[in-house]
């Protein structure tokens, strides 16, 4: 199994995915890592997102992940599943815990000092910085990496290809996550074409 630094350091950008129609999920797969972002974030905000995981495993070289993990229910569903990260917006023991016992690489969202603690308290290192903009920005996120000076991060929550070379180019920020990538009504096309530019922005 991948850990997560090397996952956070596969591509620039995470692509937070909400998908409606699980016909959509191979094609859309494809076109992103076509476009070089092979880490791709399935949101369980729609009924559609288990079989679209599913859809998305089977793309040569895709790393399919499952995001808006907020219980433990979910966490051993996507574990099952075959997932190779989980994102979940916040962190509790209980939705942390069956995803560490289980070695699957975990990217628990954190906003304050308090959060990075609980994480630390369960042997994680590094997290995802959420909601980035309205926690901050990357002003606050400097703040809390200084005393937390071995963790790393993953900003995510309105940041956008214009914004998004600020925050990678702060060290402890190994890449974003977003959703600008896949705009509503995009074509393949299109996708690829913004995933190649958001896989460029690493510097
Ligand atoms: O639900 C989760 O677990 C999430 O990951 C939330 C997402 O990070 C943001 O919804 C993406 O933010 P935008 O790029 O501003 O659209």
């Amino acid at each position: 199994m991948t850990d997560i630094a090397t996952i956070m350091q596969t591509s620039a950008v995470i692509p937070v995915l909400v998908i409606d129609d699980a016909a959509t999920a191979k094609p859309l797969a494809e076109a992103l890592v076509a476009g070089g972002l092979r880490v791709l974030e399935v949101t369980l905000r729609t009924p559609a997102a288990m079989e679209a995981i599913a859809e998305m495993k089977q793309v040569p070289g895709a790393i399919v992940g499952a995001g808006t993990v907020v219980n433990d229910a979910q966490a051993r569903e996507v574990i099952d599943a075959g997932v190779e990260f989980i994102v979940s917006p916040g962190l509790t023991e209980r939705v942390a815990r069956p995803i560490i016992d289980a070695g699957v690489a975990f990217l628990p969202g954190t906003a304050t000092a308090g959060d990075i603690m609980r994480g630390l308290d369960l042997g994680l290192t590094h997290f995802k910085f959420f909601p980035a903009e309205t926690s901050g920005g990357l002003k606050a996120l400097k703040a809390l990496a200084a005393p937390f000076y071995q963790c790393r991060f993953c900003p995510t929550g309105g940041i956008t290809e214009a914004s998004a070379p600020d925050w990678l180019a702060f060290k402890p920020v190994l890449c974003v996550g977003g959703s600008w990538v896949t705009p509503t009504g995009a074509s393949m096309a299109e996708v690829e074409a913004k995933a190649r530019a958001a896989n460029a922005l690493r510097g």
